[in-house]
Parts: C-alpha cells; structure tokens; sequence
C-alpha cells in the first residue's frame, strides 16, 4: 500500500519523517526514501555493497523489506541494463545515507527516484549497523515502515506490523513467475535445449545458458510433467524464488517425476531446497538468512573455496558428514557454506542431478562459482554420450 510520493524538488533533506517499527517493538526513526507511504515485510539485511539493482530487482526478495549494511547506497544511480526482472520486487528499503549526487555514465536516473517512480517505500536516515546487530541478534521479523506527515501513533503501528503475513508458510513463486512460456535463444550454435521452471528466475540465470549453446525454455511455476517434456528437454533447470520452500508441492512433484526420468537437472537457490524436499530432506527457516556477495563456499567435491553470491532465508537439512539414501540413489552435501556449515549444495551419486543453495549466475557477485553452469552442460553431453 503505497500514498503519493514526495517531490524531488523538495530535495532529501526535507524529506518526510518515516518510521521504522519492528514486530519485537523496537522502533527506529528516519526520513521518508523512495515512495511515502506504508509498507510491510520481512526485515532481512544485505551486506553486498555494490549491485543495488540487482538486489532491488531480484524476485526472490519479494515481500522482504531489504535493510543495506552499505552505509551508502545510489552512488551510481540507476541504468536500464542491470535490472533482473522488470520490477523491483523488494517490500521496502532500508538505507543509511543515499547519495546526493549519483553518478555513472550509464546512470539514467536516480535511485530516489526510480523507488519513487515504482512505488517503493524506503526509509534513510537510521543507524542501520545497529538494526543490523538487532536482526542478526533477534532473527529475521516482520516490519512496518510509516512515512508522511501524519503519522500513527506507536500502538497502532506496531499492531499493523503484528498483523502482517509472516514468511514461514509463505507460497510466493506463482506471484513472481512468467504466466506463459518464452525461449531465451542459445547465443551462438545451439548445443542443448533447457526447460526451466520459472519460481522467481533472475534474468542472467538463462542468459549463463544461453552463453554456453543452451536454448533456454521459461515455464511458468504452475508447469506440469507434460510441460516440462513437451519442450524435449535435454536438461531441466529450478530457479530461485521468494517463499517458503515447505510449500512448494507442486515443483517438487515434478522435479519427482524429472528424478524418475533420469533427465539432467540442475537448480539454483529454491531450487536446491526443491531437490532437497523432492529427497527426502526437510528444509527450515535461518535464523536471519544469508545475503550478500561475499559469503565463502566450499566445493567438497574439488575441495576449492569460493566467494559467492547469497539470497536465501531457508535452508535444506541433510547431513554433512556421509552419503545418504534417497528414493532416487544415493545423495550427499556437495557444498557447504564456511561461515556457518549451512547446506550449500547437493548432488546425486546415481543420477545426473544437483543444485546449489547460492548464485552462480551472479547478479551481482563474484564470479568463481561459473563453472556450475558448465556442470550442468557436462550432464547433458554425458547423457548424450
Ligand atoms: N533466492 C532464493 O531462491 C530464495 C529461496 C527461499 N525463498 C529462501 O528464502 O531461502
């Protein structure tokens, strides 16, 4: 729910004053950023300090309201290249200090300005660090930001954040997803054809395919077995998405079914919590999530450590210390992440399927973890071989 949205002529220094309420009651004081208004979500932090688009546009940060631990944010403006979807998808944005004066050859526009021209409520102006300490300390919880100038009274704030829907239970992909089906065309020879299932996907996630001779078919969340084999698949792909994984029935019942065929598969973010549901494995809630463009990997597979990508609230349970059995063969942790030994990938042993928890796409982030994508084509020419 968003109200009109302030000028820019009135510039950001006299800006609206906006609040910032906690559902644990904590309540932290700004200037209204972005669109005024209201808004609710999850609080969740990032601690990337570049690729504030790709953040902003990312689907799987629907219905989270991201809080920067970059203490400023907007210095490069906004371009129309680096968006990852159409949309910023993010329930609200939390900034320390945004740049007065973006600057970039390829800035268009400013950030202010852009969160305005979609609608998206924001807050600046706040010790952001210490909101930061609060989350990492209390875990992930809903909030409410307020911003004009007449505001609620404390109470009835802290009532509207408690009377939000919580992200545990969450069924969020079909919100996000593409309603019909569209190719992203190989770049080059066409080598292989892909399906994927669109829960959320970034837009570089098919375009690393595509780079490597893969003809990239989107299908909507909703897509059946039938779907998914009418496109002749030589691999089929499970994207990110926002939501809870424990209500994801319907993925994981055709990933079952692609398991079953023996069909190369490969998922990134919730769809490495697919493959662990589809299984046998359970999934369950960070406490405060993992994202960011720095957060180190191992490979247990070649034993190299990589920077990576994170955006993720949810994590799978398998054990890290041996091979497990699953319906469909053996099955083990082929990554894990250093900071905090939370699953970062699994692989089959008898089948030619895996997924990573992370971004290997990465928009934004470093690129070390590239070499998942040519995995996954190293899968499909086996199974031609
Ligand atoms: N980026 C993603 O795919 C996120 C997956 C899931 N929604 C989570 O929060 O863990």
């Amino acid at each position: 729910m968003t109200t009109s949205s302030q000028g820019t002529a009135s510039g950001r220094h006299q800006a609206a004053p906006a609040v910032l309420v906690l559902e644990d009651g904590r309540i932290f004081r700004g200037r209204a950023y972005g669109a005024a208004g209201v808004t609710f979500g999850e609080a969740v932090f990032s601690t990337g300090m570049t690729g504030y688009q790709e953040t902003l546009t990312d689907p799987s940060y629907h219905r989270q309201v991201v809080v920067m631990t970059a203490p400023h944010v907007g210095n490069t403006g906004v371009n129309d290249e680096d968006p990852e979807s159409g949309r910023i998808w993010v329930a609200g944005y939390v900034v320390r200090d945004p740049a007065r004066v973006p600057s970039n050859w390829r800035s268009r526009r400013s950030l202010d300005e852009e969160l305005r021209r979609q609608g998206v409520v924001g807050i600046c102006g706040i010790d952001t660090r210490a909101l930061t300490r609060h989350l990492r300390e209390r875990g992930a919880m809903r909030v409410g930001i307020f911003s004009g100038n007449a505001l609620p009274d404390e109470g009835t704030m802290l009532t509207e954040v408690r009377q939000a829907p919580e992200m545990a239970g969450a069924d969020l992909a079909a919100e996000v997803a593409t309603t019909e089906s569209y190719v992203v065309p190989a770049i080059g020879e066409k080598r292989f054809t892909v399906a994927a299932v669109d829960l959320g996907i970034k837009g570089m996630t098919p375009h690393r395919m595509a780079e490597r001779g893969i003809e990239v078919h989107v299908l909507p969340a909703t897509a059946t077995v039938e779907d998914v084999y009418a496109v002749a698949p030589d691999g089929v792909f499970f994207s990110n998405g926002p939501g809870d994984p424990a209500t994801a029935d319907h993925p994981v019942s055709v990933m079952r079914a692609v398991l079953e065929r023996g069909t190369p598969l490969f998922g990134i973010c919730f769809g490495n919590q697919i493959l662990g549901r589809a299984l046998g494995f359970g999934t369950y809630k960070l406490k405060y999530g993992h994202r960011g463009i720095n957060q180190p990997v191992q490979d247990r597979t070649t034993g190299k450590v990589e920077v990576t990508a994170h955006n993720h609230g949810f994590a799978v349970d398998a054990p890290l210390d041996r091979v497990s059995d699953t319906p469909y063969g053996r099955a083990e942790v082929s990554h894990v992440c250093l900071n905090d030994d939370v699953v970062e990938g699994l692989q089959l042993l008898d089948r030619p399927a895996f997924s990573v928890q992370y971004h290997p796409e990465a928009a934004a982030g470093p690129h070390d973890a590239a070499y998942l994508f040519d995995r996954f084509v190293s899968l499909m020419e086996g199974q031609r071989a």
